[in-house]
């Protein structure tokens, strides 16, 4: 119990989360400081975390007037599925911390607002728990770890219960410096365990486009690489043979001072030029900036924290709304900037 005598798990009135934003302030409200802390924070000074919301801000659009939007279509195809609205939930680790019910309640959130849930492989709740009460795709996010052979398994493992797509995590050969965790001494709860990560995220052995050779060699699912941000990575990734990348800076957890995704998305998205799907995440709260994003040359964007903060607040249901908030944003912006489908949003949407 905190000092607003909301505990964890409490339910909230729904009613009074209007925006994102809202959210997080009631999340923070009923979480513990220490999880709160883990998610909220970023690496070294939060210059990357800031910069993520402020590139966002700092774009201005250029609506068209007197189009037909009485239509709006925001539908989008992902390696043969077709997503009713292009948001995902982005991997994010430890469920249980901000939910008793943890990653059940994420895939149940996930799929009342039929949107796919990117499972991270720090994971709380076993995968085989999670695809039972999924009703949307899962798709699973990747870290390699030293053992090989245990990777490859839990490949196949992911596979088995139905991901449908696989995101190899590449900005993450270290965890960043994160001094807000620090302060707030962050350990894992001994009740909450990583079935699929036994033991920390320790320093992973040499990741190289070879171990990505290797994935794609056993991997049955579209392989994506998460945590692009420099474009002769983006085309060393098509041509590694990938089927999309996720351009990311970690949420600014990882390497402080790299840009906004927002701002390496446009150059990403010129050195692909099309030959693979770029998906986008970090700062994603406004419906605008899913515009923003889709205008840039992202196909579809992911959401972490908010997502996190929903599940905080009010479990499955808190997950649902963030979703439907972004969603009808998303909607409202597109009626307004004279766009009908995503297709039309491109380069002229972007004021200059
Ligand atoms: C609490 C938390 C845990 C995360 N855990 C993972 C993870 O396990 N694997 C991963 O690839 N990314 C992880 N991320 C990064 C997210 O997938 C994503 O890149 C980032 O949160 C997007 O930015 P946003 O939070 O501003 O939406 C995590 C992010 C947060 C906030
Ligand atoms: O917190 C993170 O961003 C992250 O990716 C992670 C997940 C599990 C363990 C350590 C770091």
């Amino acid at each position: 119990m905190n000092k607003d005598g909301i505990k964890a798990g409490d339910r909230v009135d729904l009613s009074e989360l209007i925006n994102l934003f809202d959210v997080e302030k009631m999340a923070e409200r009923t979480m513990s400081k220490m999880a709160y802390e883990y998610v909220a924070s970023g690496a070294g000074d939060e210059w990357t975390l800031r910069w993520n919301r402020e590139a966002l801000d700092a774009i201005k659009l250029n609506p068209t007037v007197l189009t037909d939007v009485s239509k709006l279509d925001t539908r989008v195809t992902l390696f043969g599925y077709e997503l009713p609205y292009p948001i995902l939930i982005a991997p994010t680790a430890y469920h249980k911390l901000m939910h008793p019910e943890g990653e059940l309640a994420t895939a149940r959130g996930a799929g009342a607002a039929s949107a796919v849930y990117v499972v991270s492989s720090f994971t709380t709740t076993p995968l085989s728990e999670i695809a039972e009460v999924a009703t949307q795709p899962l798709w699973f996010q990747l870290y390699v770890r030293d053992d090989r052979e245990l990777t490859k398994e839990l490949v196949q493992e992911a596979e088995a219960h139905g991901c449908r797509a696989l995101c190899i995590t590449v900005d993450t050969v270290v965890t960043g410096i994160r001094n807000r965790e620090q302060r707030a001494n962050f350990t894992l709860p001994n009740n909450v365990l990583t079935p699929h990560m036994p033991g920390a995220l320790r320093e992973q052995k040499p990741l190289t486009w070879k171990d990505i050779e290797w994935l794609q060699s056993f991997a049955r699912t579209p392989v994506l690489l998460k945590g692009i941000l420099n474009p002769a990575d983006a085309e060393k990734a098509v041509q590694s043979g990938v089927s999309g990348i996720i351009v990311s800076n970690h949420g600014g957890r990882n390497l402080d001072t790299v840009p906004a995704t927002i701002e390496a998305l446009p150059r990403i998205a010129e050195a692909i030029d099309r030959r693979i799907p770029v998906l986008m995440d970090g700062g994603i709260r406004r419906g605008t900036d899913v515009v923003k994003a889709i205008s840039l040359g992202a196909s579809a964007v992911l959401v972490g924290k908010p997502v996190c903060f929903g599940l905080a607040c009010a479990g499955a249901e808190g997950v649902t709304k963030v979703l439907e908030i972004l969603r009808t944003e998303l909607e409202l912006a597109m009626a307004l900037t004279g766009k009908a489908n995503l297709a039309s949003l491109d380069h002229s949407v972007i004021w200059r």
